[in-house]
Protein backbone atom coordinates (compact mmCIF):
# COMPACT_ATOMS: atom_id res chain seq x y z
CA UNK A 1 0.00 0.00 0.00
CA UNK A 2 0.97 3.43 -1.04
CA UNK A 3 2.41 5.81 1.73
CA UNK A 4 -0.10 8.30 2.95
CA UNK A 5 0.89 11.59 3.29
CA UNK A 6 -0.80 14.29 4.96
CA UNK A 7 0.25 18.13 4.27
CA UNK A 8 -1.05 20.39 7.50
CA UNK A 9 -1.47 23.73 5.51
CA UNK A 10 -2.09 24.09 1.57
CA UNK A 11 0.01 27.03 0.70
CA UNK A 12 2.78 27.88 -1.41
CA UNK A 13 5.27 25.52 0.25
CA UNK A 14 3.00 22.27 0.56
CA UNK A 15 1.23 23.60 -2.91
CA UNK A 16 5.22 23.12 -4.46
CA UNK A 17 5.98 19.67 -2.86
CA UNK A 18 3.12 18.02 -3.82
CA UNK A 19 2.99 19.53 -7.42
CA UNK A 20 6.64 17.92 -7.34
CA UNK A 21 5.55 14.58 -6.28
CA UNK A 22 2.55 13.66 -8.68
CA UNK A 23 4.67 15.35 -10.94
CA UNK A 24 7.54 12.22 -10.07
CA UNK A 25 4.66 9.63 -10.24
CA UNK A 26 3.15 9.53 -6.66
CA UNK A 27 -0.35 8.78 -6.37
CA UNK A 28 -2.75 11.82 -5.79
CA UNK A 29 -4.98 9.33 -3.74
CA UNK A 30 -2.37 8.75 -1.05
CA UNK A 31 -2.28 12.65 -0.30
CA UNK A 32 -4.18 14.82 1.72
CA UNK A 33 -3.63 18.54 2.54
CA UNK A 34 -5.28 20.97 4.62
CA UNK A 35 -6.03 24.92 5.10
CA UNK A 36 -8.91 26.14 7.15
CA UNK A 37 -10.57 27.51 4.06
CA UNK A 38 -11.36 25.97 0.38
CA UNK A 39 -9.49 28.97 -1.06
CA UNK A 40 -6.15 27.16 -0.69
CA UNK A 41 -7.62 23.60 -1.35
CA UNK A 42 -10.02 23.85 -4.47
CA UNK A 43 -6.95 24.27 -6.68
CA UNK A 44 -5.10 21.17 -4.95
CA UNK A 45 -8.01 18.76 -5.71
CA UNK A 46 -8.67 20.10 -9.28
CA UNK A 47 -5.83 20.64 -10.40
CA UNK A 48 -3.81 17.88 -8.96
CA UNK A 49 -6.63 15.30 -7.70
CA UNK A 50 -5.73 15.04 -4.33
CA UNK A 51 -7.80 14.70 -1.22
CA UNK A 52 -8.81 18.24 0.63
CA UNK A 53 -9.90 18.61 3.85
CA UNK A 54 -10.43 21.78 6.16
CA UNK A 55 -10.20 19.11 9.53
CA UNK A 56 -6.75 18.74 10.80
CA UNK A 57 -7.36 15.79 12.85
CA UNK A 58 -9.77 13.90 10.66
CA UNK A 59 -6.69 14.20 7.78
CA UNK A 60 -3.90 12.58 9.86
CA UNK A 61 -6.25 9.74 10.97
CA UNK A 62 -5.11 7.13 8.29
CA UNK A 63 -1.38 9.22 7.87
CA UNK A 64 1.71 7.49 7.82
CA UNK A 65 3.77 10.85 7.07
CA UNK A 66 2.41 14.13 8.78
CA UNK A 67 4.02 17.52 6.61
CA UNK A 68 3.60 20.48 8.65
CA UNK A 69 3.31 23.62 6.28
CA UNK A 70 2.05 26.38 8.19
CA UNK A 71 3.30 29.27 9.04
CA UNK A 72 5.70 29.60 12.23
CA UNK A 73 4.04 31.56 14.18
CA UNK A 74 0.95 29.62 13.73
CA UNK A 75 2.57 26.27 14.39
CA UNK A 76 2.61 26.31 18.29
CA UNK A 77 -1.61 25.89 18.22
CA UNK A 78 -1.57 23.67 14.99
CA UNK A 79 0.37 21.42 17.17
CA UNK A 80 -1.83 21.82 20.45
CA UNK A 81 -4.92 20.94 18.36
CA UNK A 82 -2.83 17.67 16.80
CA UNK A 83 -1.64 16.48 19.84
CA UNK A 84 -3.83 13.39 20.81
CA UNK A 85 -4.07 12.70 17.00
CA UNK A 86 -0.69 12.00 16.68
CA UNK A 87 0.33 10.22 19.64
CA UNK A 88 -2.39 7.76 19.28
CA UNK A 89 -1.57 7.74 15.15
CA UNK A 90 2.35 8.14 15.75
CA UNK A 91 3.09 8.99 12.30
CA UNK A 92 6.44 10.40 10.52
CA UNK A 93 6.52 14.19 11.43
CA UNK A 94 8.21 16.36 9.00
CA UNK A 95 8.15 20.13 9.59
CA UNK A 96 9.00 22.67 7.02
CA UNK A 97 8.57 25.74 9.11
CA UNK A 98 11.70 28.35 8.81
CA UNK A 99 13.30 28.51 12.31
CA UNK A 100 11.49 26.08 14.59
CA UNK A 101 13.62 23.54 16.38
CA UNK A 102 12.63 19.10 16.08
CA UNK A 103 12.35 19.12 19.72
CA UNK A 104 10.06 22.25 19.99
CA UNK A 105 7.62 20.69 17.56
CA UNK A 106 7.80 17.40 19.14
CA UNK A 107 7.25 19.21 22.65
CA UNK A 108 4.27 20.72 21.34
CA UNK A 109 3.13 17.51 19.74
CA UNK A 110 3.45 15.85 23.25
CA UNK A 111 6.76 14.34 22.89
CA UNK A 112 8.44 10.90 21.94
CA UNK A 113 7.80 11.23 18.05
CA UNK A 114 10.21 10.90 15.26
CA UNK A 115 10.56 14.14 13.71
CA UNK A 116 12.63 15.04 10.76
CA UNK A 117 13.10 19.07 10.07
CA UNK A 118 13.17 19.94 6.92
CA UNK A 119 14.12 23.29 4.74
CA UNK A 120 12.69 22.72 1.07
CA UNK A 121 12.41 25.75 -1.33
CA UNK A 122 9.34 26.35 -4.22
CA UNK A 123 11.21 25.23 -7.00
CA UNK A 124 10.48 21.47 -5.54
CA UNK A 125 7.30 22.22 -7.82
CA UNK A 126 9.60 21.62 -10.88
CA UNK A 127 11.37 18.83 -9.67
CA UNK A 128 14.56 21.35 -8.89
CA UNK A 129 14.15 21.99 -5.34
CA UNK A 130 17.02 21.53 -2.72
CA UNK A 131 16.15 20.36 0.69
CA UNK A 132 17.78 20.06 3.64
CA UNK A 133 17.02 17.66 6.51
CA UNK A 134 17.85 16.97 10.26
CA UNK A 135 16.57 14.24 11.95
CA UNK A 136 16.03 13.86 15.67
CA UNK A 137 17.00 10.78 17.79
CA UNK A 138 13.43 9.15 17.96
CA UNK A 139 13.91 8.81 13.86
CA UNK A 140 14.52 5.76 12.34
CA UNK A 141 16.62 4.71 9.85
CA UNK A 142 13.31 2.88 7.69
CA UNK A 143 12.13 6.54 8.77
CA UNK A 144 14.76 9.00 7.44
CA UNK A 145 14.60 6.48 4.04
CA UNK A 146 10.97 7.53 3.62
CA UNK A 147 11.38 11.48 4.62
CA UNK A 148 14.72 11.32 1.54
CA UNK A 149 12.59 9.33 -0.72
CA UNK A 150 9.72 12.03 -0.39
CA UNK A 151 11.85 14.94 -1.27
CA UNK A 152 14.36 13.29 -3.36
CA UNK A 153 11.38 12.93 -5.50
CA UNK A 154 10.97 17.25 -6.03
CA UNK A 155 14.38 17.65 -5.70
CA UNK A 156 18.00 17.50 -4.29
CA UNK A 157 18.34 16.33 -0.43
CA UNK A 158 21.13 16.78 1.70
CA UNK A 159 21.22 15.53 4.91
CA UNK A 160 23.03 17.47 8.35
CA UNK A 161 23.69 15.97 11.69
CA UNK A 162 23.91 19.37 13.23
CA UNK A 163 20.27 20.77 13.13
CA UNK A 164 21.57 24.32 13.67
CA UNK A 165 22.94 23.97 10.19
CA UNK A 166 19.53 24.43 9.05
CA UNK A 167 19.50 27.95 9.44
CA UNK A 168 22.63 28.04 6.81
CA UNK A 169 20.42 25.77 4.38
CA UNK A 170 17.69 28.59 4.95
CA UNK A 171 20.71 30.89 3.93
CA UNK A 172 21.49 28.77 0.83
CA UNK A 173 18.79 27.56 -0.39
CA UNK A 174 15.50 28.12 1.92
CA UNK A 175 14.99 31.56 0.79
CA UNK A 176 17.63 31.78 -2.14
CA UNK A 177 15.20 31.18 -5.09
CA UNK A 178 14.00 35.07 -3.84
CA UNK A 179 17.86 36.08 -4.34
CA UNK A 180 17.34 34.94 -7.98
CA UNK A 181 14.29 36.46 -8.97
CA UNK A 182 15.41 39.57 -7.67
CA UNK A 183 18.35 39.50 -9.88
CA UNK A 184 15.85 38.48 -12.73
CA UNK A 185 14.18 41.60 -11.94
CA UNK A 186 17.25 43.67 -12.07
CA UNK A 187 18.36 42.47 -14.98
CA UNK A 188 14.72 42.62 -16.99
CA UNK A 189 14.78 46.18 -15.41
CA UNK A 190 18.30 47.39 -16.93
CA UNK A 191 17.52 45.35 -20.56
CA UNK A 192 15.02 47.60 -21.04
CA UNK A 193 16.93 50.60 -19.87
CA UNK A 194 19.53 49.44 -22.33
CA UNK A 195 16.00 48.85 -25.35
CA UNK A 196 15.28 45.69 -25.03
CA UNK A 197 11.56 44.26 -24.90
CA UNK A 198 10.52 43.47 -21.61
CA UNK A 199 9.56 40.34 -22.08
CA UNK A 200 12.96 39.22 -24.49
CA UNK A 201 14.96 40.42 -21.89
CA UNK A 202 13.03 38.34 -19.35
CA UNK A 203 13.56 35.07 -21.54
CA UNK A 204 17.07 35.93 -22.18
CA UNK A 205 17.73 36.35 -18.19
CA UNK A 206 16.17 33.28 -17.58
CA UNK A 207 17.87 31.27 -19.86
CA UNK A 208 21.16 32.77 -19.16
CA UNK A 209 20.34 31.47 -15.62
CA UNK A 210 18.98 28.16 -16.18
CA UNK A 211 22.47 27.70 -18.75
CA UNK A 212 24.60 29.24 -16.00
CA UNK A 213 23.05 26.70 -13.10
CA UNK A 214 23.10 23.71 -16.21
CA UNK A 215 26.41 24.14 -16.74
CA UNK A 216 28.18 24.83 -13.38
CA UNK A 217 26.67 21.66 -12.42
CA UNK A 218 27.62 19.31 -15.33
CA UNK A 219 31.32 20.79 -14.94
CA UNK A 220 34.16 19.73 -12.90
CA UNK A 221 35.58 23.75 -12.82
CA UNK A 222 34.54 25.13 -9.88
CA UNK A 223 32.16 28.40 -10.52
CA UNK A 224 36.02 31.02 -10.06
CA UNK A 225 36.95 29.27 -13.27
CA UNK A 226 33.83 29.23 -15.49
CA UNK A 227 33.57 33.23 -14.55
CA UNK A 228 37.37 33.56 -15.63
CA UNK A 229 36.11 31.76 -18.78
CA UNK A 230 33.64 34.18 -20.00
CA UNK A 231 35.99 37.27 -19.01
CA UNK A 232 38.23 38.47 -22.13
CA UNK A 233 40.30 40.63 -21.12
CA UNK A 234 39.84 43.88 -22.06
CA UNK A 235 36.30 42.65 -23.09
CA UNK A 236 32.64 43.39 -21.67
CA UNK A 237 32.72 41.21 -19.23
CA UNK A 238 35.33 42.29 -17.34
CA UNK A 239 33.76 45.65 -17.12
CA UNK A 240 30.34 44.54 -15.33
CA UNK A 241 32.56 42.10 -13.02
CA UNK A 242 34.84 44.91 -11.59
CA UNK A 243 31.56 46.96 -11.51
CA UNK A 244 30.04 44.53 -9.70
CA UNK A 245 32.93 43.69 -7.29
CA UNK A 246 33.51 47.52 -6.53
CA UNK A 247 29.78 47.80 -5.73
CA UNK A 248 30.42 45.24 -3.06
CA UNK A 249 28.20 42.39 -4.67
CA UNK A 250 29.83 39.94 -2.59
CA UNK A 251 29.73 41.37 0.60
CA UNK A 252 26.03 42.70 -0.19
CA UNK A 253 24.91 38.77 -0.57
CA UNK A 254 27.52 37.54 1.99
CA UNK A 255 25.37 40.07 4.58
CA UNK A 256 21.75 39.04 2.67
CA UNK A 257 23.02 35.19 3.98
CA UNK A 258 23.86 36.48 7.28
CA UNK A 259 20.73 38.34 8.02
CA UNK A 260 18.67 35.23 6.45
CA UNK A 261 20.42 33.00 9.09
CA UNK A 262 20.40 35.09 11.92
CA UNK A 263 16.96 35.49 11.39
CA UNK A 264 15.69 31.45 11.48
CA UNK A 265 17.47 31.69 14.83
CA UNK A 266 16.25 34.67 16.21
CA UNK A 267 12.71 33.22 15.19
CA UNK A 268 13.32 29.98 17.37
CA UNK A 269 14.10 31.77 20.19
CA UNK A 270 10.85 34.01 19.66
CA UNK A 271 8.54 31.06 19.07
CA UNK A 272 10.20 28.47 21.08
CA UNK A 273 9.42 29.86 24.23
CA UNK A 274 5.92 28.70 24.49
N1 LIG B 1 7.53 29.70 0.84
C1 LIG B 1 8.76 29.20 0.86
O1 LIG B 1 9.58 29.45 -0.06
C2 LIG B 1 9.20 28.34 1.99
C3 LIG B 1 8.43 28.17 3.11
N2 LIG B 1 8.86 27.38 4.13
C4 LIG B 1 8.02 27.19 5.32
O2 LIG B 1 6.80 26.63 4.88
C5 LIG B 1 5.76 27.00 5.78
C6 LIG B 1 4.57 27.50 4.98
O3 LIG B 1 4.98 28.64 4.24
P1 LIG B 1 4.21 29.06 2.91
O4 LIG B 1 3.70 27.86 2.21
O5 LIG B 1 5.09 30.01 2.21
O6 LIG B 1 2.97 29.85 3.57
P2 LIG B 1 1.51 30.10 2.97
O7 LIG B 1 0.93 31.26 3.70
O8 LIG B 1 1.57 30.14 1.47
O9 LIG B 1 0.73 28.78 3.40
C7 LIG B 1 0.30 28.50 4.68
C8 LIG B 1 -0.90 27.60 4.61
O10 LIG B 1 -1.32 27.25 5.91
C9 LIG B 1 -2.73 27.25 5.92
N3 LIG B 1 -3.22 27.34 7.30
C10 LIG B 1 -3.37 28.43 8.09
N4 LIG B 1 -3.85 28.06 9.30
C11 LIG B 1 -4.00 26.70 9.26
C12 LIG B 1 -4.47 25.72 10.17
N5 LIG B 1 -4.89 26.05 11.39
N6 LIG B 1 -4.49 24.43 9.76
C13 LIG B 1 -4.08 24.06 8.53
N7 LIG B 1 -3.63 24.94 7.62
C14 LIG B 1 -3.59 26.24 7.99
C15 LIG B 1 -3.11 28.42 5.05
O11 LIG B 1 -4.44 28.39 4.64
C16 LIG B 1 -2.12 28.20 3.92
O12 LIG B 1 -2.64 27.24 3.03
C17 LIG B 1 6.34 28.06 6.72
O13 LIG B 1 6.54 27.49 7.97
C18 LIG B 1 7.65 28.46 6.06
O14 LIG B 1 8.63 28.79 7.02
C19 LIG B 1 10.05 26.69 4.08
C20 LIG B 1 10.85 26.82 2.99
C21 LIG B 1 10.52 27.66 1.87
O1 LIG C 1 10.74 33.54 4.20
C1 LIG C 1 10.53 32.58 4.96
O2 LIG C 1 10.46 32.75 6.20
C2 LIG C 1 10.36 31.20 4.37
C3 LIG C 1 11.38 30.25 4.89
C4 LIG C 1 12.35 30.03 3.77
C5 LIG C 1 11.69 30.62 2.62
N1 LIG C 1 10.58 31.20 2.94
Amino acid sequence: MATRVTFIGAGNMAGAIIGGMIEKGFSPDAITATSPSDEFLAPLRERLGIATGTDNNAAIEQADVVVLAVKPQIMHDVCSDLREAVQRRRPLIISVAAGLPAETIDRWLGGKLPVVRCMPNTPSLVGAGASGLYASPAVDDAQRKLATELMEAVGLVEWVEDEALLDAVTAVSGSAPAYFFLMFEAMEEAGVALGLPADTARRLAMQTAYGAASMAMQSDRGPAELKRNVMSPGGTTERAIQSMEDAGMRRIVQDAMKACAARAAEMAEELGKR
